[in-house]
């Protein structure tokens, strides 16, 4: 069952460049996927496709400049900004890809216990610190005293003990060793195994493989494929987009080619398929609009050419 719908998201900023010239930059465009109940889905993408604008945009904190259009729904009703506010940190809870999102004010343990919704508050705190091997004086710390690794460990506490409905994690893993990096893994299936939605952003293709369901592909702001992760194998055969398949093949145990060109900018994104001009297999039909979603054998795709 879906919990959280996101349906045809565009987000631009506003910004001054050059001589006072305001220029508007659309970082996210036509932007769809949903979260079902029980279900993680791992988003993938290159540095600057969007994907933290996006977790930002499910959360209600976008910056001041951000203008959004299109729609985020919540168990069946279109959020806003006040439902927003409501739901967040309760319901719908983020692992920020910055540890400046913890509160510099105040003791770290404190701020695990402001989290814990549904257990005994100082119990819970101490139990997953244990689990995520930090120590009991930690809990006396403020942020600016913990080492990267050790925020970003709070960070993914605080979600975990939170039991939201959905949870949203951008980028939880870097700085962990490998045995926390299993402690969360482990942590967000339990949380989904008793009825959550999970989100990770992660530039780890391995970790979401390992733990995802599902796998949502960006691209220069927007979602070019969406497929089950048993579809991750072989040459990418059984891939949909010409991007996710070069992205699969680009890995150091597949083929280990590197993509050429690069990823376009906001500011100069082309007409049609945001991929086209690095496409091998683009015709000119690809520069007229962006490709409708399609679903092939149980996947999503926005490929005029995909089979
Ligand atoms: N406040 C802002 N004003 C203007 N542009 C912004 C702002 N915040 C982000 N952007 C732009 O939005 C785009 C997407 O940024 P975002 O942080 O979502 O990328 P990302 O996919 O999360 O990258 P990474 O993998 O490096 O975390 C970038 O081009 C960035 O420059
Ligand atoms: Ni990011």
């Amino acid at each position: 069952m879906t919990i959280l719908e996101v349906r045809d998201l565009s987000i631009s900023f506003s910004q001054y460049s050059k001589g006072l010239r305001q220029e508007n930059n659309q970082v996210i465009h036509n932007l769809n996927v949903s979260l079902n109940k029980g279900e993680i889905v791992a988003v993938v993408g290159s540095s600057g496709s969007g994907k933290s604008i996006l977790a930002h945009a499910i959360l209600g904190i976008l910056p001041g400049n951000a203008t959004m259009t299109g729609s985020i729904s919540f168990d069946g009703q279109v959020l806003t900004k006040e439902m927003l506010a409501n739901l967040r940190g309760h319901e719908i809870v983020l692992v920020p890809q910055s540890v400046k999102f913890l509160d510099p004010l105040m003791r770290i343990g404190s701020q695990v216990q402001t989290s814990v919704r549904k257990q005994n508050v100082v119990t819970a705190q101490k139990k997953i610190f244990e689990k995520y091997k930090l120590h009991p004086l930690v809990e006396k710390l403020y942020p600016f005293q913990l080492s990267g690794g050790m925020a970003r460990r709070v960070l993914v506490s605080m979600a975990v003990v939170s039991e939201a409905s959905v949870i949203i994690a951008d980028e939880p893993t870097p700085g962990l060793d490998s045995e926390v990096i299993k402690e969360a893994e482990s942590s967000f299936r339990k949380l989904a195994d008793n009825g959550s939605a999970v989100m990770v952003i992660t530039h780890d293709i391995d970790f979401a493989l390992k733990l995802a369901d599902k796998i949502a592909v960006f691209y220069a702001g927007t979602v070019v494929e969406i497929a089950p992760v048993r579809d991750f194998f072989g040459r990418g055969e059984n891939l949909r987009h010409p991007y996710t398949k070069a992205l699969w093949r680009a890995l150091p145990q597949n083929d280990f080619i590197p993509i050429k060109g690069s990823q376009p900018l906001a500011n100069d994104l082309p007409n049609g398929c945001p991929f086209a001009p690095r496409c091998e297999h683009a015709t000119s039909d690809c520069s007229k609009e962006l490709p409708a979603e399609k679903m092939i054998r149980g996947g999503m795709v926005r490929c005029l050419h995909a089979t």
